[in-house]
């Protein structure tokens, strides 16, 4: 059923299914009588038809009660609205509710009509300045009138109380049933009464990030309707309990919390909640303070705490009752734990999950801890063990190493024997040595063990260093230093989405669904079994007890074992005899094109390592093909000379963004065949995509390129199609970030001031977005979207607003975030002026354009392991493929092409939760948009609706 309502400015479509006839003539008549809407009148008689419905028209709001029978249908509609949100999109989306903006006179008379038909409803915040008035249709569903012009703005307390009163989004059938219920049975207060609690918590070790998370829970929970508390102290508030343990939270209350690190909840190791007797009080204390949802966020031991009060629950609650201690209707609304997990943890030791909370902050301050070390090591030719943390998890040790180049690691999932441990480290390192390298890094996870499990320490190693190769050895233990600090934007996202995923989960969670844990593969928030994790988890610990140490690592996620694989071939490179036997030796090569991007170096380093581990003569292509083709500059990559380039930004081999078409494809060709090169990684942005499409397509005429040519994505603008990652856009996003950082604090201890910051990324708003999200920006403006008038001034609207309710030391720095393409005509600086003139000397504004500076530093620990991971995966794509374009001749020899040889110029990319390589021609074909030089697909557009919410935007 569409409906029209004559008291709107714009037209407001309802659109609704009612499982009977009964209700489907009720509700009819509460929108055509009680609220005056034409109606313009359709039937609908299944979930599907309505489905369809919804995707053909421009429907504002929707309104469902589904029953059990309905409930998969409920699926395909919320299926057909995400694809609709993600196809047409269609920003102006809200089930189950909808808020209508009326002149105030036209409100005035909404409240009129409601009172003579004798409805139920609320008004907000009273009665003599109304703004926002409240009904409940039949479905149960909230219907929202407000005089405002925009229903989410005004200031802090009534956009919290208006977000508070909005939402029962994708809950279906059992919360709209009871909410029919409550408004069929009681008083103005049933939405109140409906709110769900839901407490959060951080346990285990801190972990930066941890505040993210809080911050996202709290205020994406006050979004939906729900009431949050911090149970402060981690499992030791939930025993002590009581309202100085566990307290509610408010959106402002999490203001600022973004960047923080450590957790400002507090967090604990908990001996009582170990012991039954201390999980009982804590089932106590929560049901005492009227939670109905729990959200922890921790480590391996807090989830596996989790799991247990999870199974324990039903026992704890029956002894309550047994004992008394809660009355039988208590028992009943308690009877089931609504628990979630979000994996908060530096040591990344949780499965199930490729990143815990807080683990990439923790290796960023321990790589730049190693990169300090690195000149002081080389200035004294010296040796340093380094100890990190990581409990019995070699993941920091192991990706430390990595990123790090350092030249031997231990780590307690691949331990050799007593015996051997020494010969092997003193082998490696003495062989570097022998090649020129001038200082030695060891990292030692401080769960460091031999095959017989003794510990290794700090102290050993240092020992066998200057006993056996005599060597000026220091050891430096990282400590707590590795857990201090603010998030790296990773995390912050990383959190925040879980965060949401957390809060989503326990809404939608039934008496019969298993208890969640929200992790990420590669790129994807992923829903995962709490049991199942935790089982996982231990089944680690049991492995390496038991001496089973292929098992260990195995079961620890398929990116460590890789990641322990490819450092092990790179450490042995040049001295080593290779794996490959000479035939199938090859020559390949490395070239970047386009702008720089963190990682580029890494992919290098990574490459020439592993080509030597394997035998193949690694080849790097200085300045770009137009290099190449003007100065024939390829030379052949020396191990010693790129020793430390891992932490080193930019690109040393030189990048631009020639093609081989405008450089001169002949002379390419010419020299491919000269070189003998078998195959070609091709490291760069947009341009080198264009790059490898030309290469491809030139197969044909040119013997000399058919072989296998592999693009990794590197730009910090992260618009390459075929991937969702691209080398580069880590790093700079977290320069971005920590700009946004700085300037953030300005603003704040300016008080009223704001800052419009300019970020690159060319046509594409990824940067732009997600550095909305990670530093907590006010809003973002991207080209894909533009920047219209009344966005912007809904956007200016806010700022007054949010500037008028602060109060006292809660003065918000406040920052904007442009993409430098976002507008033809609104340029940065006139933003600035805008609000500046708008905010009628309120507050000011400043802009900020950090520039170039976004691309280049120290490449970050993500970029510097993705590249590594990449460069080698990328060898290995080509020793595979090469006899596949290599012998693509038909019976005459002349080359045949076929989607199987196509496919060996490929994208190697990231897409939702996989790593793939793709045909470039088919990725360039269908999937590239020419014009603006980016992928067709936007795959950020939930990140932007999150980042949003999490400031109370409004979108228009
Ligand atoms: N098996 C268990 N049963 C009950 N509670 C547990 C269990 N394991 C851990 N916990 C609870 O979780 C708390 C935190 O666990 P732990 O110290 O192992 O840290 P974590 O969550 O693994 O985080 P991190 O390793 O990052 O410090 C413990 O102090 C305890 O209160
Ligand atoms: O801070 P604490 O309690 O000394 O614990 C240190 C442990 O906590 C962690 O930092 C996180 O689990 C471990 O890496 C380390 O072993
Ligand atoms: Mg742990």
């Amino acid at each position: 059923m569409t409906l029209e309502s004559p008291l709107c400015n714009s037209t407001a479509t309802v659109i609704f299914y009612a499982p009977n006839a009964a209700l489907y003539e009720q509700v009819k008549e509460f929108y055509k009588n009680v609220l005056n809407f034409t109606v313009d009148e359709h039937s609908y008689d299944s979930c599907s038809l309505l489905a369809n419905k919804a995707a053909s028209c421009n429907v504002s709001a929707i309104s469902l009660l589904v029953d059990e029978e309905n409930a998969a249908s409920v699926t395909e509609i919320e299926g057909n609205i995400n694809n609709l949100l993600s196809h047409k999109k269609k920003r102006d989306w809200r089930t189950l509710q909808s808020a209508i903006s009326l002149e105030s006179d036209k409100l005035l008379a909404v409240i009129e009509k409601l009172k003579n038909a004798n409805c139920e409803f609320q008004i907000r915040p009273d009665e003599l300045n109304p703004f926002e008035v409240y009904v409940i249709d039949p479905l149960g569903s909230i219907v929202g009138f407000t005089a405002l012009k925009n229903a989410f703005a005004v200031n802090e307390s009534s956009r919290t109380f208006k977000s508070a009163d909005f939402v029962f989004e994708g809950e279906a059938a059992s919360s709209v049933r009871s909410f029919l219920d409550d408004s069929h049975s009681s008083s103005n207060d049933a939405a109140v009464k409906r709110q769900r609690n839901i407490a959060v918590m951080t346990s285990g070790g801190d972990a930066p990030g941890m505040n993210a998370n809080v911050r996202a829970i709290v205020r994406s929970a006050i979004n939906k309707n729900c009431r949050v508390f911090a149970v402060h102290e981690g499992y030791s508030g939930l025993v002590n309990g009581g309202p100085e343990y566990i307290k509610e939270m408010k959106w402002v209350d999490v203001r600022g919390w973004l960047n923080m690190g450590g957790t400002n909840i507090g967090t604990a190791r908990c001996k009582e909640f170990r012991e039954r007797w201390g999980r009982l009080k804590a089932c106590k204390n929560m049901i005492e303070a009227g939670i109905d949802a729990l959200i922890v966020c921790g480590g391996d031991g807090s989830l596996t705490g989790a799991d247990l009060f999870r199974a324990e629950w039903p026992d704890l609650i029956k002894e309550l009752l047994d004992k008394k201690e809660i009355t039988e209707d208590t028992y009943h609304t308690y009877k089931h734990l609504n628990i979630c997990g979000t994996v908060g943890s530096i040591d990344n030791d949780m499965s199930s999950t490729d990143a815990t909370i807080g683990a990439f902050s923790s290796l960023d301050r321990i790589c730049h801890a190693i990169d300090y070390i690195d000149a002081t090591a080389n200035s004294h030719q010296r040796a340093f063990v380094i100890e990190v943390m990581g409990r019995h998890c070699g993941w920091l040790a192991l990706m430390a190493a990595i990123a790090t180049s350092a030249d031997y690691v231990f780590i307690p999932e691949k331990p050799t024997s007593v015996d051997e441990w020494s010969d092997h480290m003193c082998e490696a390192v003495s062989q570097h040595r022998s090649r020129g390298k001038r200082k030695t890094i060891v990292v030692v996870a401080e769960g460091a063990i031999s095959s017989n499990l003794t510990p290794i320490t700090c102290e050993d190693v240092k020992k066998v260093l200057v006993d056996r190769l005599g060597l000026d050895t220091r050891v430096t233990t990282l400590g707590h230093v590795q857990r201090g600090g603010p998030a790296v934007a990773f995390d912050r996202f990383l959190a925040t989405l879980q965060g949401v995923a957390a809060v989503d989960a326990v809404l939608e969670g039934t008496p019969d669904t298993p208890s969640p844990m929200i992790g990420i593969a590669e790129n994807k928030i992923v829903r995962r079994k709490l049991v199942d994790a935790v089982k996982l988890t231990k089944s680690v610990a049991k492995a390496i007890e038991d001496k089973d140490f292929e098992k260990a690592i195995s079961l620890r996620d398929s990116e460590f074992h890789e990641h322990l694989k490819y450092l092990i071939a790179m450490n042995t490179a040049d001295f080593r005899e290779p794996s490959l036997p000479v035939k199938k030796r090859k020559n390949f090569a490395i070239i970047n094109v386009g702008a720089p991007a963190g990682g580029m170096n890494s992919a290098t380093y990574a490459f020439a390592n592993y080509c030597m581990s394997r035998g193949h003569v690694p080849y790097a292509i200085y300045n770009g093909f137009s290099g190449l083709a003007r100065h024939e500059s390829i030379r052949s990559i020396d191990w010693l000379n790129i020793e430390n380039w891992n932490s080193l930004g930019g690109s040393e081999i030189g990048t631009n963004r020639t093609t081989p078409e405008e450089a001169d494809l002949g002379l390419v060709a010419y020299y491919f065949e000269k070189y003998q090169l078998d195959g070609l990684i091709v490291v760069g942005g947009f341009e080198a995509l264009e790059s490898v499409s030309q290469l491809e397509a030139a197969r044909e005429s040119y013997p000399s390129l058919r072989i296998p040519v592999v693009l990794i994505p590197a730009t910090i603008s992260n618009n390459v199609p075929g991937t969702e990652y691209s080398l580069g856009s880590d790093t700079c996003l977290n320069k971005l970030v920590e700009y946004c950082d700085i300037i953030g604090q300005s603003a704040s201890a300016t008080r009223n001031r704001c800052f419009v910051v300019e970020c690159q990324g060319g046509n594409c708003g990824y940067m732009a977005t997600m550095a909305q999200l990670c530093a907590g920006a006010e809003c973002s403006y991207v080209p894909e979207e533009g920047i219209s008038l009344e966005q912007l001034e809904t956007d200016i609207q806010t700022l007054k607003a949010g500037y008028a309710s602060d109060k006292g030391r809660n003065h918000t720095g406040r920052i904007l975030i442009k993409s430098e393409k976002a507008s033809k005509a609104l340029s940065t600086e006139v933003i600035g002026q805008m609000i500046s003139l708008e905010s009628e000397g309120r507050f000011d504004s400043r802009t900020a354009i950090p520039g170039h500076v976004q691309q280049g530093g120290i490449p970050s620990p993500i970029d510097r392991t993705r590249a590594t991971r990449f460069a080698i995966k990328a060898v290995e794509f080509m020793e595979e493929k090469w006899s596949v374009v290599h012998n693509a001749e038909d019976e005459i020899g002349e080359f045949e092409d076929s989607d199987e040889v196509s496919a060996t110029a490929a994208v190697l990319g990231i897409e939702r939760s996989h790593v793939k390589f793709r045909s470039v021609k088919t990725i360039w074909n269908n999937e590239t948009s020419h014009g603006t030089r980016m992928r067709r697909e936007i795959f950020w557009e939930n990140i932007r609706d999150i980042a949003d919410m999490l400031v109370g935007r409004v979108k228009i």
